[in-house]
């Protein structure tokens, strides 16, 4: 039955439509009902059974119609209480499943309910506060606010609070929205609250890692530019402090004026036109005026009001640009002298090259080599090597030019390159004056140490016209220096290669000179003055070399030094002149002494006590009758005191050592008193010229006197003539050697001309008083 023509409820047309028919029904049983009594029954008594009967019928039927329509109304009203429920359960369980927590208030804004996680354990169970204001509840004044302010102008208001509750301080973040009803009316609001305490802290941990970075500097400015945020680190990168830095515009701070315009632009055109600033490297202003070199990243974030903040994260380069920069150092200057390495030596020489070519001028290399450093080295220590090094490092530059060059080669070499030089008496005078600023003394440790040096020259374009051409032909120059006695310059020659190309082959040679027995040994008499004995032999090698036929020992005993060949060398003399000596001595031959030449490299190298020791039991050689010439400059600079340890060894074998050529070197009591000497050479060179310079002989006065004072015998070398032997018997040297007496001879030799009895010219013994002491 549809009832909407008659203007009712829907459920009061549904009720219609089942009461109308009733009604119907029942009006027509009533009247129908009533008539067949009155027909069916005979008399009152039926009609008045019929009656009840009917009565009973129709309650019976009503009844049982009520009973079915009101089950079925219960029914219906069940299930769908049952579906409110259900729909209510889910609603809640869905909301309290949220992470948000929701709380209605009425329209007195009273909590009127309450959904939250159960896993918000920091807050009350809701019938605590329900029917309560937030003041009431003692929640921070801004959310009654905001509430007011939801319900006053009917809008939704977001709000972020703090709370402090069982477990610390809580941040939440609030939506808030008006409820209304069907007509619009304000019924209550619907708060949304999300728990912002993790976001909270992060952030804060964030800024606070933003804040004390160390050596990250971020800074944050505003769309006018003005700093909004100022890390420790830029304090510390800046020179400005937060307080005086925040509010400030950038280009007021640390912006450069040359770059401030351009600056501005691009942080506007950011902020307008979002085209953001690219990362980079920049340098930009400390508060004290320096530049600074940074690396600097950008981004544009937007704050809790939605306006753009450009950040600024800065790293400092200026270590990294120091140790680029020390590492440009590393890679082009020698690290102990500071001085400029080789690859630099070569790039200027390339430079001033072309230079020279251009301008048609002179460009010499020069190459510097220390004489005799590495007695420095191996006596004093190489820390001491080292500081003397340095000092030379230091000391050289002051004879050169701005635009010459010196560089470190390694060792004891150095490299000068000098441009711009107009002939070679220019390039002469520089080299002179490294040569006397080189031998100037060396304060180490309170200890002047003296070294001089060789050079060798090679000039553009008359020796080559590249770097390593010259550099060997400098070098080939360098090697002629040192052959002419060390402490000069050569300049190359046309001749030196050749003469290194000799030295090759000699080297070559000298290599295999005692396998195949082409060493000899000759023997010079040594003869007492006063008396004409002979009393003792000097050893001294001699070289027959089946190509290049007899080399003086002058030539080849350098080379064998330089070379290391002296080691093996030297230890066969040994062994040899302690065999003939043995040998000479088993014969009945009267010889008090062999003496043998050391050079420094055989005392510095292996355990030379051990060596003398293993030949002398070896050859059965007794050891008093071996004499050891070692030259003063193995003495002078025993610094670590080995020199001094292994000569007392050796003299603990009992044998004597001598000091040859003394006087051409570094003369010195301090160690003529320290170290155990039996014997003084006097170096053949003052004994030459004894009748003609006065120098000379008041040079051999001297030492004979000093040996005279320190009780150790003097030797006089190159004794030649009668003159020179009356001069060194009227002073009182105790022994000669010299061609006057005998010339080196091989073994047989001198052992016949030992055995002929005393050959001496004039008997010196005669012609010469004893010393008288
Ligand atoms: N003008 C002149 N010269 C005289 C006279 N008397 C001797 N001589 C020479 O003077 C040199 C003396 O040897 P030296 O000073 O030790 O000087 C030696 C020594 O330093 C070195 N030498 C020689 N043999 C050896 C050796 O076996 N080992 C080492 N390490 N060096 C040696 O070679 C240097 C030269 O040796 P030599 O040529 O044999 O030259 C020898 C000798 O022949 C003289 O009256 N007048």
């Amino acid at each position: 039955m549809n009832c909407k023509w008659l203007g009712v409820a829907p459920s009061t047309g549904r009720a219609l439509r089942i009461v109308v028919p009733y009604m119907a029904a029942a009006g027509l049983w009533i009247g129908l009902s009533d008539a067949i009594a009155l027909w069916l029954a005979a008399d009152a008594g039926v009609y008045a059974r019929l009656q009840a009967w009917k009565g009973t019928g129709f309650v019976l039927a009503t009844g049982l119609l009520l009973h079915v329509l009101m089950r079925e109304q219960f029914v219906r009203i069940e299930r769908s209480h049952a579906k409110a429920r259900n729909l209510a359960t889910r609603l809640r369980r869905m909301l309290e499943s949220l992470d948000d927590l929701i709380f209605v208030f009425d329209d007195r804004l009273r909590f009127a309910d309450a959904y939250y996680p159960d896993h918000s354990a920091q807050l009350m169970p809701p019938e605590h506060f329900m029917g309560r204001t937030a003041d009431e509840m003692g929640m921070p004044a801004e959310i009654g606010r905001a509430l007011e302010r939801v319900r006053d102008e009917c809008s939704t208001q977001p709000i972020d609070y703090a709370l402090d509750m069982k477990g610390g301080r809580f941040w939440y973040s609030a939506k808030l929205s008006p409820m209304t009803d069907e007509n619009g009316k304000f019924v209550g609001v619907i708060a949304v609250v999300r728990d912002i305490t993790g976001l909270k802290s992060s952030e804060q941990r964030f800024r606070r890692l933003f804040e004390d970075l160390n050596n990250v500097a971020v800074q944050g400015y505003d769309a006018d530019r003005r700093v909004v945020f100022w890390n420790t680190a830029s304090e510390a990168l800046y020179g400005y402090s937060r307080e005086e830095a925040l509010g400030r515009r950038f280009e007021e701070l640390i912006i450069p004026p040359a770059f401030r315009d351009e600056a501005i632009r691009m942080h506007d055109d950011w902020v307008v036109k979002d085209k953001p600033i690219p990362s980079g490297e920049l340098e930009l202003l400390h508060r004290d005026g320096e530049l600074i070199p940074v690396f600097c990243c950008h981004t544009m974030l937007r704050n809790e009001r939605g306006e753009a903040e450009m950040y600024c994260v800065d790293v400092d380069l200026r270590e990294l640009r120091e140790t680029q920069a020390q590492l440009r150092r590393a890679a082009t200057h020698d690290p102990l002298t500071g001085l400029p390495n080789r690859m630099l030596a070569r790039d200027r020489f390339d430079q001033a090259m072309a230079l020279a070519v251009r301008e048609q001028t002179l460009l010499a290399l020069l190459f510097v080599d220390l004489d005799h450093f590495k007695i420095i080295n191996d006596t004093l220590g190489h820390g001491v090597g080292d500081r003397f090094l340095q000092e030379i490092g230091r000391r050289l530059p002051s004879c050169l030019r701005e635009s010459d060059t010196i560089s470190r080669q390694g060792g004891d070499e150095f490299l000068v390159v000098l441009p711009g030089l107009r002939d070679r008496g220019a390039v002469a005078a520089i080299a002179q004056k490294i040569i006397e600023t080189v031998q100037e003394p060396c304060d180490i440790d309170g200890r002047a140490l003296t070294c001089s040096c060789s050079i060798g020259i090679a000039l553009q374009p008359d020796d080559g016209g590249d770097f390593d051409s010259l550099l060997l032909r400098a070098d080939t120059a360098m090697y002629q220096a040192k052959a002419s006695g060390r402490n000069t310059f050569r300049f190359f020659t046309a001749q030196m290669n050749a003469d290194a190309h000799e030295r090759l082959v000699m080297l070559s040679h000298l290599r295999q000179a005692v396998q195949r027995g082409e060493l000899e040994l000759h023997y010079q008499p040594q003869v007492e003055l006063a008396t004409g004995r002979v009393v003792g032999a000097e050893a001294l090698l001699r070289w027959q070399c089946a190509e290049l036929g007899s080399v003086p020992p002058a030539r080849f005993i350098p080379l064998a030094e330089e070379s290391g060949l002296i080691i093996p060398i030297g230890e066969w003399v040994l062994r040899e002149a302690c065999r003939q000596a043995r040998a000479w001595y088993d014969q009945g031959l009267e010889l008090a002494v062999m003496a043998v030449n050391v050079s420094a490299l055989q005392f510095h190298r292996g355990d030379p006590v051990e060596m003398v020791g293993r030949i002398l039991r070896e050859t059965g050689l007794p050891a008093e009758c071996l004499e050891l010439e070692l030259t003063e400059s193995l003495l002078v600079q025993d610094g670590s005191g080995t020199t001094l340890n292994t000569l007392r060894r050796l003299k603990a074998l009992g044998l004597r050592i001598a000091i040859d050529d003394f006087g051409t070197g570094y003369s010195s009591l301090a160690y003529l008193r320290r170290f155990p000497i039996d014997k003084l050479k006097i170096d053949r060179a003052f004994v030459r010229d004894l009748a003609s310079d006065p120098e000379d002989a008041a040079i051999v006065n001297l030492i004979v006197d000093l040996g005279r004072i320190l009780k150790l015998k003097t030797v006089a070398e190159g004794v030649e003539d009668h003159g020179q032997l009356a001069f060194l018997c009227e002073r009182g040297c105790n022994d000669g050697q010299g061609y006057l007496f005998a010339r080196p001879m091989p073994a047989a030799a001198f052992a016949a001309w030992l055995g002929s009895g005393p050959l001496l010219p004039g008997q010196p013994g005669q012609d010469c008083p004893p010393h008288a002491a």
